[in-house]
């Protein structure tokens, strides 16, 4: 047979119905659901009395909507669409026969960050969501992808979705990392420089020496942001890290069973010399940590650069965006990046809410405090983040440091749970997206690495991480 891509491989594996003049039919291996895009989905199966299809395969979490206040409770919850969506997602996982892991599991957490955790997203496989960011499990080799309602309900029926088959992209990140360089600086630079519709209808394979030093949390910020890089999926290659980081996981496969698993691993990288549809380089060699000064995140600089001159810009809608940007950002053109005062920082969401995030963070947190005017929080991704921060006292530095220590969820990432920004208020945030209002009506979104943020909270501005 010819050479083929990871993604190739995968998608070959997955395919039931392929038809000239159809739109082909893959398998789903895993199917998560959470309780912001399901409702409709589940009532959907209810109108037609039809079961969900394989409940083995399928899991419910709650993660958009719920209050991450310690200690929360059913009457934390900000708003009464949100106690619906729970309430509801609830109801459907018993009804539905759905493994639910709901506010007071031990596993909760926010899906792209328990799936890969708890062993449910497992390299070669095809996972879905309704959620964009499912590509973060691409980041075991997996091909993930968010759909919509409509798919979700197809999904929980047939296990099937109808799926026009994407194009191929690698992009090979080539050098080494300076310290305080993380993989969130390499999103944004990759984001940067080469737009923020580059992935459009492509599968990302990220590639090259600087990947393959990656941990699996870095490849999994990385995997991340491809949807904002306009990408369907992001993937990296499974090797030893992804093999060592899957063993023993609760839903992993066990004992023999896992190593041949782990055989059929080895065999999915894309063959040398195989044909992907564009092929893109970045040199990491010279890389410094990246700050979002715009309104999307493609609109991004250097820690040690300026916020650019719309004037500058020769193309008129470019030039339009940054203006547009500038103004809703409250920022001036040439001022320095460190300069920009900050009043909350926001470390969490599935971009940044992994152990080793979190470790990166309180590594620099460690015996400072946070500057007296900025309010600064935490958010696990998970529960059980939360539990092996708290066990080797990551937990501990984060709150003698004077940052609010919370519960798992997407928390001020998206502002449906009360976690949100002011009109004006401006946030160092590890999330994914800074677009207008994200965080809340007015909000200023500065899209930056854990430890970034956490130099922010300290100095109460943007600094560069590699001085300190
Ligand atoms: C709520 C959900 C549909 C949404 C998504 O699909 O990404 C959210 O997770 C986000 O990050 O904007
Ligand atoms: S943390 Fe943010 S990006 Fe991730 S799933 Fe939640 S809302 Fe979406």
């Amino acid at each position: 047979m010819s050479q083929r891509t990871m993604f190739d491989k995968i998608w070959d594996a997955h395919v039931v119905r392929d038809e000239p003049g159809e739109v082909p039919v893959i398998y789903i291996d895993r199917h998560l659901t959470h309780e912001a895009t399901s409702p409709q989905a589940f009532a959907g199966l209810r109108a037609r009395k039809l079961p969900v299809h394989r409940t083995d395969a399928t899991i419910a979490v709650i993660d958009h909507n719920v209050p991450t206040v310690p200690g929360r409770r059913m009457i934390d919850v900000v708003d009464a669409a949100s106690v619906t969506c729970i309430e509801t997602m609830e109801e459907n996982a018993r009804d539905f026969g759905v493994t639910l892991f709901d506010m007071k599991d031990e596993y909760q957490g926010i899906v792209h960050v328990i799936g890969p955790e708890l062993g449910i997203s497992l390299p070669g496989m095809t996972v879905v969501c309704g959620d964009s960011h499912t590509s973060t499990h691409g980041a075991l080799g997996i091909f993930a992808i968010g759909i919509g309602t409509s798919e979700v309900e197809h999904v929980l029926a047939t296990q099937c979705l109808q799926q026009q088959k994407p194009k191929t992209m690698n992009i090979r990140v080539e050098g080494t990392l300076a310290p305080g360089v993380t993989a969130k600086d390499v999103a944004l630079a990759i984001i940067r420089k080469f737009g923020t519709n580059v992935g459009s209808n492509h599968v990302i394979e990220f590639s090259g020496s600087a990947i393959r030093s990656l941990s699996i949390e870095g490849r999994m910020t990385l995997c991340n942001m491809a949807i904002e890089a306009g990408a369907r999926a992001g993937m990296v290659a499974p090797d030893e890290v992804t093999i060592e980081y899957v063993k023993g996981r609760p839903y992993a496969p066990q004992g023999e069973l896992f190593d041949l698993a782990a055989a059929n691993w080895r065999e999915l990288a894309s063959d040398p010399g195989a044909q992907f549809d564009a092929v893109l380089d970045i040199d990491v060699d010279d890389l410094v940590p990246q700050v979002a000064w715009g309104t999307d995140p493609g609109m991004v600089a250097d820690i040690t650069g300026t916020v650019p001159d719309p004037a500058a810009e020769s193309d008129s809608v470019t030039r339009q965006a940054y203006e547009r940007a500038l103004e809703y950002m409250g920022l001036t053109p040439g001022q320095k990046i460190q300069d920009i005062d900050i009043q909350t920082v926001f470390i969490g969401s599935c971009t940044n809410s992994r152990l080793e995030d979190l470790r990166e963070a309180a590594g620099y947190v460690e015996g400072r405090h946070v500057a007296p005017h900025v309010r600064a929080i935490v958010v696990p991704g998970s529960m059980q983040v939360s539990r092996q921060a708290e066990e080797e006292g990551l937990a501990k530095i984060f709150r003698e440091a004077g940052f609010e220590w919370r519960e798992a969820g997407c928390s001020m990432c998206i502002a449906m749970n009360g976690d949100r920004l002011s009109a004006g208020e401006r946030c160092a945030s590890t999330s994914n997206r800074n677009f207008e209002g994200r965080q809340g009506r007015g909000g200023r979104t500065h899209l930056v690495s854990p430890i970034m943020a956490a130099a922010a909270a300290v100095a109460g501005h943007f600094v560069d991480v590699r001085n300190l």
